[in-house]
């Protein structure tokens, strides 16, 4: 089983690809990933249970470690996943901002770029709040797994009407930004070939070579390193629901805060 081999197998990987930078992160502590070690990361006092297997989350480990990026199907509980499902569909299109390149605050709407609506997330509701504990438990259990050193979190819904897309990009420039690791949940029922919007992931050392192609998916989590994986959405088909998010490092100096979002 994936965890077993996690705890015997994984002591020091030599890998200098994605890391580059994140040479920490190939360390792991070999005592640390049982199942009980990581059953006890993931449990949350949410009002609707946020895990039923351990499974993607292993695996998620595991592939960050070798190849800094990771897709996991039925990443959270269905319980879980239907109540945000729910709530995204439930956010009327006005309440919803015309999503800009970059931080909220450059307020620069790029259609050429891209063409989604977003929200924020904040603690306003039952289920973004145990979202957010959720991705918060998430932030300690990979520090404790992996040594990122992450420090907060953030996300929002993001709808892709017919049409949109999201062209190729990278989510953090070296150096110049917080965000360490992309996280990506897809909320779609049923979606079928032909209706676009999937994920396509570009080869890190040669950003013209697409490695990966996902279909939005109700469940499935996509993860990768922000600085090192190029990215895009291809033109959706039907309206597409996600959250998007990313864990950051803390940027903080003197007196000036590292803004948010
Ligand atoms: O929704 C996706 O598949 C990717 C979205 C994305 O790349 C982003 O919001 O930065
Ligand atoms: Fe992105």
């Amino acid at each position: 089983m994936m965890i077993s081999n996690l705890s015997v197998s994984v002591a020091w990987l030599q890998y200098d690809g994605a890391l580059g930078d994140f040479a920490f992160l190939t360390v792991i502590n070999p005592s640390m990933s049982t199942d009980a070690t990581l059953s006890g990361l993931l449990h949350i006092e949410n009002t609707i249970p946020a895990f039923s297997r351990l499974e993607p989350f292993a695996n998620l480990l595991q592939d960050l470690q070798t190849k800094g990026w990771s897709v996991q199907d039925d990443f959270f509980s269905t319980d879980f996943t239907q109540a945000l499902v729910n709530e995204v569909e439930g956010v009327r299109s006005v309440d919803m901002l015309q999503a800009g390149v970059g931080r909220k605050q450059d307020h620069q709407i790029v259609l050429e770029a891209r063409r989604d609506y977003i929200q924020w997330i904040d603690p306003n509701t039952v289920i973004r709040t145990d979202f957010l504990a959720t991705m918060e438990a998430l932030r300690v259990a990979l520090n404790s797994q992996l040594f990122l050193g992450l420090f907060d979190y953030e996300a929002h819904f993001a709808r892709y009407e017919e049409g949109a897309f999201y062209e190729k990009h990278l989510d953090a420039f070296k150096g110049q930004s917080t965000r360490i690791l992309s996280t990506i949940l897809y909320l779609n029922e049923d979606w079928q070939d032909g209706e676009g919007g999937e994920l396509v992931i570009y080869d890190e050392k040669n950003p013209s070579i697409e490695i990966g192609r996902f279909f939005p998916k109700k469940g499935r989590m996509a993860v990768f390193l922000s600085e090192c994986f190029y990215h895009e959405v291809i033109v959706s088909r039907r309206t597409r629901h996600s959250i998007a998010g990313w864990f950051r490092v803390n940027n903080t100096t003197g007196a000036v805060l590292d803004p948010d979002q």
